[in-house]
């Protein structure tokens, strides 16, 4: 807030996700809106709960101040620490530094905790106070929904719903934007041992295919900002990779799955083109070494005594990943769109899985498609929901606002006519799903 609209209040009623202030004019009385701090988005996963939490750096001394306790105490315990309660990680190398949201330059922080833990978080929120502070909380994600009533006895917090796709693509885009290394690709894909991890330029991101591998996958076609639709999707997800390689060895983490698969190897336990053609089936151009059947080697009892669980692990990986590359190239095909542009937490810290999903599009498209990837894997939704908290309160505040807005006063200060990305569009039926 500027010196000139500190001077140009006469009533301040703090309402506290929002500050209502009221503007006087000679004419006429303005009421504006300022958001308050903490803003946060939260994507509440069917696995993983993500919270993007924006830390605004440009405080002036007079704010600094002003700063309620509770609302410090906040800032400095997400920001010193990196990891919370049991789940909660702090992935500080994807923070965002000097990033410029609704005119307040600040950090992003990327958080994320087991959406089983979300009692624990509840009463974190609780014990931080975040309660009295905070009356609101925008969020995504199925859980926005099935926590809903959770949110409101245990902490008395209202969710503000946004869809999980719409947010989804308005995470992507703005971290694009923000940051000139978000997408990359592998370049030459083909040779899967020596390919390198490349950026790659998508400042002219559409048309693409978005394939959100989480819990499940969805499979979008994306032509412009607000305009995509839902065309495909499986089950057969991340979700269904670790749960799979849980069973099948005994593992209890997604990082220890990974670690295992990466010292395993899908060949003794899948059954290749060669174990049943001897070579290369020719006529077709399927070559020797492609897996013809996943799995397909566990029938064999001896096969079966002599796989380890690293084995196992890398051919759930490899099955999985293959299955989604497959689909992901058949709805890029139907499209006719190039960029295949994969996300979701599935990709953590799984270089496999990336390597082999470009050279999947890659090899099977005759090079005529790209598997693209980004940096932010996971974080997107809760990220869109973060940048849609200004939609929210306009819609939340259009009823008793006076939409006309007050001189010398941007956009961003005073809340206008109510955004199209208000939160009730996660309430509507998605008509953009096709499937
Ligand atoms: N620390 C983790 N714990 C559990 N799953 C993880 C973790 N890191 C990555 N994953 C993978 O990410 C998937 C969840 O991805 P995410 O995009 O967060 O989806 P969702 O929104 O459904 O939770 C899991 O099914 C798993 O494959
Ligand atoms: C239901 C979901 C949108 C939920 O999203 P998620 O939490 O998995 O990211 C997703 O799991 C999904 O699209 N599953 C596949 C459903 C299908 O098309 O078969």
């Amino acid at each position: 807030m500027t010196p000139q609209h500190r001077s140009s209040i006469c009533v301040l009623v703090a309402h506290k996700s929002l500050v209502i202030r009221r503007l006087c004019h000679p004419e006429k009385l303005y009421i504006c809106a300022y958001i308050s701090m903490p803003w946060f988005g939260m994507d509440i996963g069917g696995t993983l709960t993500k919270l993007v939490y924006f830390e605004p750096k440009d405080i002036t001394p007079d704010e600094q101040d002003c700063e309620a306790g509770i609302l410090r105490n906040i800032r400095r315990y997400l920001t010193k620490n990196s990891a919370y309660g049991k789940t909660g990680h702090r992935d500080t190398h994807l923070q965002m530094d000097n990033v410029e949201i609704r005119k307040r330059r600040g950090s992003l922080h990327f958080i994320r905790f087991q959406t089983t833990d979300m009692g624990n978080f509840l009463s974190l929120a609780k014990q931080k106070g975040m309660a009295e502070l905070v009356t609101t909380v925008c969020a995504t994600g199925g859980g926005a929904f099935k926590f809903e009533k959770d949110f409101r006895d245990q902490v008395n917090m209202k969710l503000a719903k946004f869809d999980e796709l719409d947010t989804l693509i308005k995470g992507i885009l703005f971290a694009d934007m923000h940051n000139v290394t978000e997408c990359y690709y592998y370049e030459n894909a083909r040779e899967i041992i020596k390919t390198e991890k490349r950026a790659f330029n998508f400042s002219q991101p559409f048309p693409f295919i978005l394939v959100n591998v989480g819990s499940g996958v969805s499979i979008l076609a994306v032509y412009g900002p607000d305009n995509y639709k839902r065309i495909s999707g499986t089950s057969l997800g991340g979700g269904t990779f670790l749960g799979l390689c849980c069973l099948l060895t005994g593992c209890t983490t997604f990082e220890e799955a990974i670690q295992l698969a990466t010292k395993g190897d899908n060949r003794k336990v899948d059954k290749l083109v060669k174990d049943i053609y001897g070579g290369d089936y020719n006529r077709f151009g399927l070559t020797g070494d492609l897996v013809a059947s996943s799995f397909g080697q566990m029938h064999i009892n001896d096969k079966r005594s002599s796989v380890s669980r690293e084995d196992l692990a890398n051919a759930t990986l490899v099955t999985i990943t293959n299955n989604i590359g497959s689909i992901a190239r058949m709805c890029a095909l139907n499209e006719k769109i190039d960029k295949v542009v994969f996300v979701g937490n599935f990709l953590r810290v799984n270089p496999i899985s990336m390597k082999l999903l470009a050279y999947a599009m890659e090899f099977w498209s005759n090079g005529t498609m790209k598997g693209l990837f980004l940096e932010h894997e996971g974080y997107f939704g809760a990220l869109g929901c973060l940048l849609q908290f200004n939609g929210e309160l306009a819609a939340a505040l259009n009823e008793s606002l006076d939409h006309s807005p007050p001189p010398n006063t941007t956009p961003q200060q005073c809340v206008a006519e109510p955004s199209k990305e208000t939160a009730s569009s996660a309430d509507k039926p998605n008509d953009s799903t096709t499937r």
